[in-house]
């Protein structure tokens, strides 16, 4: 039988009435669907299926241990996506008949049962896309029948884990830059496959880039696209008489720039270089930024760029600036500026020394950081290889642990303290001071009372009892809601933010920080605490599922 996706056809082939989010599009990635998942979900599935466990009630949670990048937060991501992949969950026929023969002692009526499976059953709490996170505090609440809520873990986490890493790389990129530098995203060509290059410009804008060179992503998502040129296209002109003609708007420019040229005393500079920034500039006159490092930064590459801005300009054209992709970014962007600027003083071309310094190759978090102590004079970066591959942590270690089921808290143990999970369902709160600046996270377990602002309340480490303290909030911000109820419509009203109101709330977010917690070298732990009584419930479980060791 067809592959059918999404149309709702049951393993039997009858059609089910349609759900209220069936007309919610689908994912990003066509990949993404109930099979883009382990084995071992179907095997547990198949289990609680036979044990007539499946309709149990679960709640699951979404959490990571550890903050990326020697950093103390990280950006939650992904949930767009999440909500999409909730959407559309359903497995097809042909996917059913797939699955019966990796199973072929399982009965025909667990399929015919899986067929029907939806995530009517469901309801997911969550931080919004863009808010800043902690390690061990929930991102994601996901409730629901036993069965369901389980095969949807490992998409969950893929969903969330990646996204979630790069905005916080570009964050941490954002804020090594400032606000008033330009930002773009170069790393298509070196992302890992097609989804984690759309997933890395899409989720390096909501983070804080201001565009990409990825078209598909402009196409798609909407983000600001830009691009410049290779060394290739300069490397492809040998000489001027390779130009299909001299002129420009009536114009002769070749005549123009090479009479700049040898009154500036350039003339050393490579010849084919100039002709392709003239054949550049005949094409993109008003857009005309060149790659000036070819064959020599210094000696060829601005020099020809300044003979061609400056005919440009005789022209009645604004040029837009250089790219520089090799070399001491910080002395040649100052040594280049200080250049544009006695030029255009010699020539009365004031606009030439505002012209735009793009930089790249190889920049990561640690260069921009190195620039800026330097002091230098770029206005943009071209940011690939290491923002998309993430290579300073190429990992975000997002797990989803079960915390209750049919309403008893569950705990999992482990030698290492930092993994033994935080049991019950639990809700989580911000604190903040008068000054609108966050104080500590709060979690507490489902039935307590919600903490009110003004009240003085204990918070606590979840392992080490010693650390506490009172805190008295001024304000105080629940940070999970219901965004999705299988009961209610599916997506929930205000769930589904644009990438643009994400990006908006990253930098609302950082705000609301302490800057030593978001410093870059050796930052200030964020205290993320538990009350009082979900202290006591975890130490409870925690001495009654540990067995008493012999010695
Ligand atoms: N002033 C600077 N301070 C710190 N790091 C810098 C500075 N200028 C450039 N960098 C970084 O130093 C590294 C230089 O890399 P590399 O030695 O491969 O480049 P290059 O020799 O300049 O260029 P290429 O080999 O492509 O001609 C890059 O990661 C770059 O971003
Ligand atoms: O360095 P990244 O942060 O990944 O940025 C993207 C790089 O991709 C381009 O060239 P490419 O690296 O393909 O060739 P090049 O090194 O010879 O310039 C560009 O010139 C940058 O150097
Ligand atoms: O537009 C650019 O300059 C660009 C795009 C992708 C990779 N490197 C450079
Ligand atoms: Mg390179």
């Amino acid at each position: 039988m067809a592959d059918t996706g999404n149309d709702h056809d049951t393993a039997v082939g009858a059609k089910l009435s349609p759900k209220p989010w069936s007309n919610t599009p689908s994912p990003m990635s066509s990949y993404v669907r109930p099979m883009l998942t382990d084995m071992y979900q179907i095997t547990m599935v198949f289990a609680y299926w036979k044990q007539k466990r499946h309709e149990d009630r679960a709640v699951f949670e979404v959490f990571f241990r550890k903050t990326p990048f020697k950093g103390e937060f990280a950006i939650m991501a992904g949930l767009d996506e999440v909500l999409k992949y909730l959407a559309n969950f359903r497995f097809s026929s042909e996917e059913l008949d797939y699955l019966r023969g990796q199973i072929p002692h399982a009965e025909e009526e667990f399929f015919t049962w899986l067929g029907t499976v939806d995530c009517s059953c469901v309801k997911v709490y969550a931080l919004q896309d863009g808010t800043t996170c902690f390690g061990k505090e929930p991102l994601v609440r996901v409730e629901g029948s036993l069965a369901v809520a389980q095969l949807l873990e490992t998409t969950l986490l893929n969903l969330l884990n990646y996204p979630s890493l790069i905005a916080t790389n570009a964050a941490r990129h954002r804020l090594a830059v400032g606000s008033d530098k330009v930002l773009f995203e170069f790393g298509l060509r070196r992302a890992q496959g097609p989804d984690g290059a759309m997933s890395a410009s899409k989720y390096s804008y909501l983070g804080g880039f201001d565009g990409t060179s990825n078209v598909l992503a402009g196409h798609l998502l909407g983000i600001a696209i830009s691009g410049t040129h290779a060394h290739a296209y300069v490397q492809s002109y040998v000489g001027l008489d390779s130009l299909q003609t001299p002129f420009l708007r009536g114009q002769n420019l070749v005549e123009k720039a090479l009479a700049y040229r040898s009154a500036l005393g350039y003339s050393e500079s490579n010849v084919g270089e100039l002709a392709a920034f003239i054949a550049y500039a005949q094409s993109w006159p008003d857009n005309f930024l060149c790659l000036v490092d070819t064959y020599d930064t210094l000696n060829s590459g601005v020099p020809n760029f300044m003979s061609v801005a400056l005919a440009l300009y005789d022209l009645g054209y604004s040029p837009l600036g250089i790219r520089l992709d090799s070399g001491d970014l910080a002395y040649l962007s100052k040594r280049i500026r200080k250049w544009f600027t006695e030029v255009a003083s010699a020539y009365s071309r004031p606009a030439l020394q505002m012209l735009r310094i793009v930089a790249s190759n190889d920049i990561n978090e640690d260069v921009l950081y190195a620039l800026s102590k330097q002091g230098h004079s770029i206005d943009a970066f071209g940011v690939g290889t290491h923002l998309v591959t993430c290579q300073a942590q190429p990992a975000l270690g997002c797990v989803y642990k079960l915390v209750e089921i049919n309403g008893q808290p569950r705990i999992k143990l482990s030698n290492e303290v930092e993994k033994v999970t935080l049991p019950s369902r639990k809700h989580l709160y911000r604190f903040f001071n008068e000054n609108g600046v966050a104080l500590v996270d709060f979690m507490t377990r489902d039935g307590e009372p919600a903490p009110k602002e003004g009240q003085r309340l204990l918070c606590r480490h979840p392992f080490d009892s010693k650390k506490r303290a009172y805190v008295t909030p001024t304000t105080i911000v629940p940070l999970l809601s219901l965004v999705w109820d299988g009961q209610k419509g599916g997506i929930q009203p205000g769930a589904s933010r644009t990438l643009e109101e994400s990006r908006t709330h990253v930098m609302g977010q950082l705000k609301e920080i302490r800057e030593d917690v978001l410093r870059h070298i050796n930052p200030t732990p964020y205290k993320v605490s538990v009350s009082e009584e979900l202290h006591a419930l975890l130490h409870q479980l925690w001495e009654l599922n540990a067995p008493v060791g012999q010695l």
